[in-house]
């Protein structure tokens, strides 16, 4: 049975942030959202039940996320406790661990990863992320590609700052074999006049139209009708997929995702605040899966679209 919400979207993915710690400072990080920090993590038996019974919705795909999800010890426990359930394990990562964790992640049943990946200039990388890792995630890179495809290398573009290494990516993606995703800078409404995103946004409608001038094929996926260009370069054809989230009603409107907080609270949606509903605290409390599932559709229907 698949649960949908009052807006007729139905909830076919969970997105679990593990942890808040990150071993980087991204200056931008919205942290997937989870505002308040929380030393209270999920251990891997809790976030394997959470997957269990929302499987029994349907709920087939997840992503693990963060904070780092790969500086929490635990990491190949968890997914291979939650693995049998899921058929689109995939986490999101800095890419910091990935030389010696691409293998075992995979043998222990990760489907694929996505790598974040903002720079290819070791200088820019270290001010945008705080360290001088770019030669480690590189390597993690190259594993990941053997053993985690389809990896896709997550870029945030920012003004002034890569927003002019947008082609050497796409030329890079085409070469290593990976997946570039474009993603705006994002902010809930009452960021976007401060200095930092004015001076930081770089609107990606205009890139997208320059893409679509480039494109050979051009597909769209449900997922946020997110759109996927094929772009033909030196090292071949590059897919180039385009993650735009600011005032895009469409992008809400087709929003299938219910996220997890790292201790245990459904959040409704990425940009909302006050839209947590604690199940770890039932859970730790001798709660029947039922009475967890009820606590499920009560986030279900508590989501409604951000920009609509
Ligand atoms: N506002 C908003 N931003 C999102 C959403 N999904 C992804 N993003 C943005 O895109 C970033 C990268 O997403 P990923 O974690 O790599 O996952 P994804 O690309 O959405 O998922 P897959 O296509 O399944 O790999 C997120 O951290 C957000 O900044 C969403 O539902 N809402
Ligand atoms: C919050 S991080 C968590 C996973 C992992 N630590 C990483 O960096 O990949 C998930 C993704 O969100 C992106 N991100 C973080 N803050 C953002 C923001 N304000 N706007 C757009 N994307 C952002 C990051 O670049 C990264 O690709
Ligand atoms: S690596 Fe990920 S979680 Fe860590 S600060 Fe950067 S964007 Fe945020
Ligand atoms: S409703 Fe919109 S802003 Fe909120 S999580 Fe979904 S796509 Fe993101």
């Amino acid at each position: 049975m698949t649960l949908y919400d009052r807006f007729g979207r139905p909830v076919t993915n969970l997105r679990i942030s593990l942890t808040q710690e990150c071993n980087f400072r991204c200056f931008f990080c919205h942290r997937e959202g989870q505002r308040f920090l929380a030393a209270n993590e999920m251990t891997p038996e809790e976030i394997e039940r959470l997957v269990r019974i929302a499987s029994r919705f349907g709920i087939r795909k997840v992503k693990l996320t963060g904070g780092e999800p790969t500086v929490r010890e635990d990491i190949l426990e968890i997914v291979r406790r939650i693995k049998p359930y899921v058929i689109d394990l995939s986490m999101t990562t800095n890419g910091s661990r990935l030389k010696e964790l691409a293998k075992p992640l995979a043998k222990a049943g990760l489907d694929r990863v996505n790598v974040s990946l903002h720079s290819l200039k070791p200088d820019v990388y270290r001010r945008i992320t705080g360290v001088d890792m770019l030669e480690t995630v590189l390597e993690g890179i190259e594993e990941a590609v053997k053993y985690l495809s389809p990896v896709k290398l997550n870029m945030t573009v920012m003004r002034g700052l890569n927003d002019g290494e947008i082609w050497d990516m796409v030329k890079f993606a085409a070469k290593t074999g990976a997946i570039l995703q474009l993603i705006e800078l994002e902010a809930p409404r009452e960021m976007t006049e401060t200095k930092f995103f004015k001076k930081y946004f770089y609107p990606l409608r205009p890139v997208e139209k320059e893409l679509e001038k480039r494109a050979v094929e051009i597909r769209e996926r449900t997922m946020h009708r997110r759109r996927k260009y094929f772009i033909p370069t030196d090292y071949g054809i590059a897919e180039v997929e385009v993650v735009r989230a600011m005032h895009n009603t469409v992008f809400c409107a087709n929003c299938t995702r219910l996220r997890v907080t790292s201790d245990g609270k459904f959040k409704t949606c990425l940009l909302r605040k006050d839209d947590l509903i604690d199940f770890l605290t039932a859970m730790r409390n001798g709660a029947s899966d039922e009475e967890i599932a009820e606590i499920l559709h009560q986030a279900v229907l508590m989501r409604e679209p951000y920009w609509k």
